[in-house]
């Protein structure tokens, strides 16, 4: 684990600072893609929407990189944007395509590590070398490396090539959603995050009283309506969703988020069944490379790097989310 500075590579954990709380590097590459080419609400123009011409960087194991591949597959990308994924093991190289460990190797320039492409892009890169990354093929340059941004772009920019306009971030919720994503983004998303790399047990207990408010205000919201935002799945759903599918397996114990776990609450576990029994979505869903990720690569958090062999789910159970919708 580590970051480039100055485009050279340097072996570092997360900086905590003096509070012991943990603060997520804001990404740094923010173009987007368009389906006329044009500037997008941030960055430069010129990434027309093109098959073919994108790239998709993502681990199995990261949340973030989770939403990307879900939209891909929603909105009928696959043939579109090709995918390369990198190993489960984040060591001291950062995110590597070993294929001995999970990875589908470098399908477009055989690269040892991710931290070259981002030198690739640019040479004297200073920042996180973190996964997902869109990268634009043509002109040899990463367009984006913030997922909720990706999400977006795959939702619309593609809508004429595929011929599906599934909307995820419908106008008439955008309000709704924009609330749910900054709640969920904070508390649970990075909050679980902050739970498990805090360095103080203040900034600890902060994260998991955070943490178990939001899911409870979660879990209150699908008692009233089938998805977080109304009857109609949203991104909010999605970007919820990649937390929760982790959540027994890895948070719960390797990050301290132990106050109950998604199980044990009615509506969160029907719900998260069904979004994992959505068309596809389990297809996106690797539980070995979910697991040996986080207890493998984060050596100060468990140093003995045993990868725990449960807990045994089945998210294949029967949800009664259509009945609550009759009630
Ligand atoms: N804001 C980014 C965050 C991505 C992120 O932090 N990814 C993690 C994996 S779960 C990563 O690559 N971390 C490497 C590091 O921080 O050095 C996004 O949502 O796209």
């Amino acid at each position: 684990m580590g970051l480039l500075v100055q485009g050279k590579w340097q072996d570092k954990w997360y900086n905590t600072g003096s509070d012991g709380d943990f603060k997520r590097e804001a990404a740094q590459l923010r173009n987007w893609i368009t389906a006329d080419g044009s500037a997008g609400p941030s960055g430069q123009a010129g990434f027309q929407a093109e098959s073919g011409r994108y790239h998709l960087y993502v681990s199995l194991a990261c949340p973030w990189a989770h939403r990307t591949l879900i939209f891909r597959k929603l909105k009928g990308l696959e043939s579109h944007i090709g995918v390369s994924v990198v190993s489960t093991d984040m060591l001291d190289q950062g995110w590597s395509f070993d294929s001995q460990t999970g990875s589908t190797g470098d399908s477009l320039y055989g690269l040892h590590h991710l931290h070259e492409l981002y030198t690739r892009n640019q040479s004297n890169y200073s920042g996180r070398v973190t996964v997902p990354v869109l990268w634009d093929k043509t002109r040899e340059t990463i367009v984006n490396n913030e997922s909720s941004e990706i999400i977006r772009m795959f939702n619309s920019a593609f809508n004429h090539i595929t011929g599906n306009h599934d909307d995820y971030y419908p106008e008439s919720h955008r309000t709704a959603i924009d609330a749910v994503n900054d709640d969920v983004y904070s508390n649970i998303n990075n909050g679980v995050y902050r739970c498990g790399f805090a360095t103080s047990q203040t900034a600890y207990e902060q994260a998991y009283t955070n943490l178990f408010a939001a899911l409870a205000r979660m879990e209150h919201r699908l008692g009233q309506h089938r998805y977080l935002t109304g009857d109609q799945i949203t991104e909010a759903d999605w970007r919820l969703f990649t937390t929760l599918i982790r959540f027994d397996s890895v948070y719960y114990g390797h990050f301290k988020c132990n106050q109950a776990q998604i199980e044990s609450y009615p509506n969160l576990s029907h719900y998260l069944r069904e979004l994992y029994q959505w068309s596809g979505v389990s297809d996106t869903i690797d539980f070995d490379q979910i697991k040996r990720h986080y207890y493998f690569s984060h050596t100060t958090i468990n140093p003995t790097q045993i990868v725990p062999l449960g807990p045994r789910l089945d998210y294949q159970r029967p949800h009664n989310r259509e009945t609550l919708l009759q009630a």
